[in-house]
């Protein structure tokens, strides 16, 4: 085969993929419209039964065309999944017109390519409105830029697969006047960045946040005689290991390249499979339509007596609630008294979600709702 051949075939594929996106953009434009009928008539967004019926007939139809069916259904998933956040997100601006304006001012942690920021990207890319980012220093600074109106949205870590809870971010919301109005997962994939030409073994100093430290501790252990750096963000480790000899840091792969760092490792995390959780807070709580998975997290304070605890969260099975995240926090100032952080698969707008927060009162010291938000699992809903 010639080289021109070769050319001629790409702008082939070039030219497919061109009409393959056209058409993905018509299908999501139909789907945007179904969503009307959905809101009209309080449909739930996802039918699993016509997700399955779609599946199963276009699997039958790709094998006639020689694809397999793992290909088809890896290929369709995502679509799916895709057009069902976007009805979601749609269903959501409809419920809360006031709350994404023409521009949204956004603050996290780090700056270009942290991981934060890619979660600020991920969830708001199904958003109307255009992204103003503000990338800050500390996770206090982002709920007091939300707090002072100089942010519309902030975002924030919560958890993570592997290293588990971020206690600083639970700390700041019993304090903090925000709402929490969303969430979003992304995977988080380590990787070990360097200078160009920097060689494992030259390494004597590793830059790091804290908590990518925790997440690859057992690679980290297997370095010899390497200095730990702690730095405020992925980004700020970036920009140190950029500046030193002899150094490395932990990112993300996209971010190193973007500061012209080299990739020297991946997949350094102890597990394999490394997500995390961000929260999105704003100074207003919003409303979250029924039609869609809800969570609500709160805080509370329990009785200090024996069963206390059990008592108040017996009311969620009592109410037919399922309780999904719950964390103990102490309390800054008052030794040995805890606070619970509680996330609940429930939609305040929903009777028996009130009937149960009216019964936890008789149970608890004190409760707080932090927020009730669309969950950002794809489960399908049941609408009364
Ligand atoms: O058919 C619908 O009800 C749609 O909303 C469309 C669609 C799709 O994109 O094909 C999206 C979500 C549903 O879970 C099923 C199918």
């Amino acid at each position: 085969m010639t080289n021109d051949t070769l050319l001629a075939l790409r702008r082939d594929i070039n030219e497919i993929d061109s009409e393959l996106l056209i058409l993905l953009a018509k299908r999501r434009r139909i789907s945007h419209s179904v969503v009307e009928y959905k809101i009209a008539n309080n449909k739930p967004i996802r039918d699993e039964a016509r997700e399955q019926e779609l599946l199963e007939k276009l699997i039958s139809y790709g094998k006639s065309l020689g694809l397999d069916a793992y290909y088809i259904n890896s290929v369709f998933q995502r679509v799916l999944e895709d057009s069902v956040l976007h009805q979601q997100a749609m269903l959501q601006q409809n419920l809360n017109p006031e709350v994404l304006g023409e521009t949204n001012r956004v603050a996290y942690l780090g700056g270009q390519g942290s991981y934060s920021q890619l979660a600020v990207h991920k969830y708001f890319s199904r958003r109307p409105g255009k992204l103003v980012e503000m990338g800050c220093a500390q996770f206090d600074e982002i709920t007091g830029a939300v707090e002072k109106g100089q942010a519309d949205f902030g975002v924030l870590p919560i958890e993570n697969t592997s290293s588990g809870s971020i206690n600083e971010v639970f700390d700041l919301l019993q304090h903090a006047q925000v709402s929490i109005v969303g969430e979003v997962t992304h995977s988080v994939e380590h990787c070990l960045l360097v200078k160009p030409g920097t060689e494992l073994e030259d390494i004597t100093k590793l830059y790091g946040h804290p908590q990518p430290f925790a997440q690859c501790n057992r690679f980290i252990q297997g370095l010899n005689d390497v200095q730990l750096e702690n730095c405020d963000s992925t980004t700020s480790a970036m920009k140190a290991a950029l500046n030193c000899d002899n150094s490395a840091a932990i990112g993300s792969a996209e971010a190193g390249k973007h500061l012209g760092l080299e990739v020297l490792k991946t997949g350094i995390a102890n597990q394999s499979e490394n997500h995390s959780r961000f929260i999105v807070v704003a100074r207003k709580a919003m409303q979250v339509s029924t039609q869609i998975p809800t969570k609500t997290s709160l805080i509370m304070a329990t009785e200090q007596h024996v069963g206390s605890l059990a008592d108040a969260l017996m009311v969620f099975k009592e109410h037919g609630i399922n309780m999904v995240k719950l964390e103990s926090r102490p309390v800054p100032g008052n030794p040995w008294e805890e606070v619970f952080y509680v996330d609940l698969i429930a939609n305040l707008a929903e009777p028996k979600v009130q009937r149960a927060l009216e019964a936890l009162k008789d149970h608890t010291q004190f409760v707080r709702i932090l927020g009730c938000y669309q969950s950002d699992s794809l489960q399908a809903v049941e609408v009364n």
